[in-house]
């Protein structure tokens, strides 16, 4: 029966992390997704868990798993999951490291490493997920209360939350700006926690390569959801 190889396509911020084999000779320089093979007993979800903590010295969470199914030999089987960091910094571990390099790549980035023949099939799937990711909309909010409680909801359920101070267009005084919660869950999401504390949402696509810059917004008096065009 085939053994189950499993990696980890850990996202953070519109990036993968992706990591460069030292062996065995075969695969050595080739770049995966870190991981190893899951053992008796145990579920692919806490396979990668342990993998990570030992390859890499820090914690994951699986959020998910990519569709693809490649033989990687004979007996193994390799299925890579989709993960997000939840404690520490991951760094290949000093005792006979499995990978000597480390690198997290935006969406434009994702042909720049060999990657080994049996990770390619991952790709197209990890760059729609990456773009997807890529889009950040903004909460905005009269009171920093607000903007704190939709951020803390969103983080809890495991979304990116990260509270802003905006400043209107033209104002020059720097008393009453509202709060921004920018984060890449979905509109329909935002658009809930925005219409329970009577802020406004703010849609606006951003390059997850380049980092989200917003511009200076102008202040709505009716209807409360604008929708920018992509720059
Ligand atoms: N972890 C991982 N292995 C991959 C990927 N792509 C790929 O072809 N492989 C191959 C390389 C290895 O031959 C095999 C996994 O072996 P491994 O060395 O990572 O497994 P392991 O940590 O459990 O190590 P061990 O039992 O051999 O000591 O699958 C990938 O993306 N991640």
């Amino acid at each position: 029966m085939d053994q189950l190889v499993v990696g980890a396509a850990v996202l953070r911020a519109g990036r993968v992390l992706a990591a460069r084999r030292t062996r065995p000779p075969a695969t050595a320089g080739g770049w995966e997704f870190p991981g190893g093979k899951v053992e008796a007993g145990e579920s692919p979800d806490a396979a990668v868990v342990r993998e990570i903590a030992e390859e890499l010295g820090c914690t994951v969470e699986v959020t998910g798993w990519l569709t693809p199914a490649v033989p990687v030999s004979d007996s193994l089987v390799l299925r890579v999951a989709t993960a997000r960091l939840v404690e520490g910094e991951p760094s290949p571990v000093e005792h006979d490291p499995t990978h000597d390099v480390l690198r997290w790549l935006g969406v434009d980035e994702l042909d720049d490493v060999a990657w080994l023949d049996t990770d390619r099939p991952f790709l197209p799937e990890l760059d729609s997920l990456l773009t997807e990711r890529g889009k950040r909309s903004r909460g905005i909010f009269f009171e920093e209360g607000d903007a704190v409680a939709v951020a803390g909801r969103l983080l809890a359920d495991g979304w990116d939350a990260e509270i802003v101070r905006e400043r209107y267009q033209g104002e020059d005084d720097d008393e009453d700006h509202p709060w921004a919660v920018v984060s890449d869950a979905p509109d329909l999401i935002l658009e809930q926690l925005v219409d329970e504390r009577d802020g406004w949402l703010d849609v606006v696509d951003t390059d997850p390569a380049l980092g989200a810059t917003y511009a200076p917004l102008d202040l709505p008096a009716a209807p409360k959801r604008i929708k920018r065009p992509p720059q």
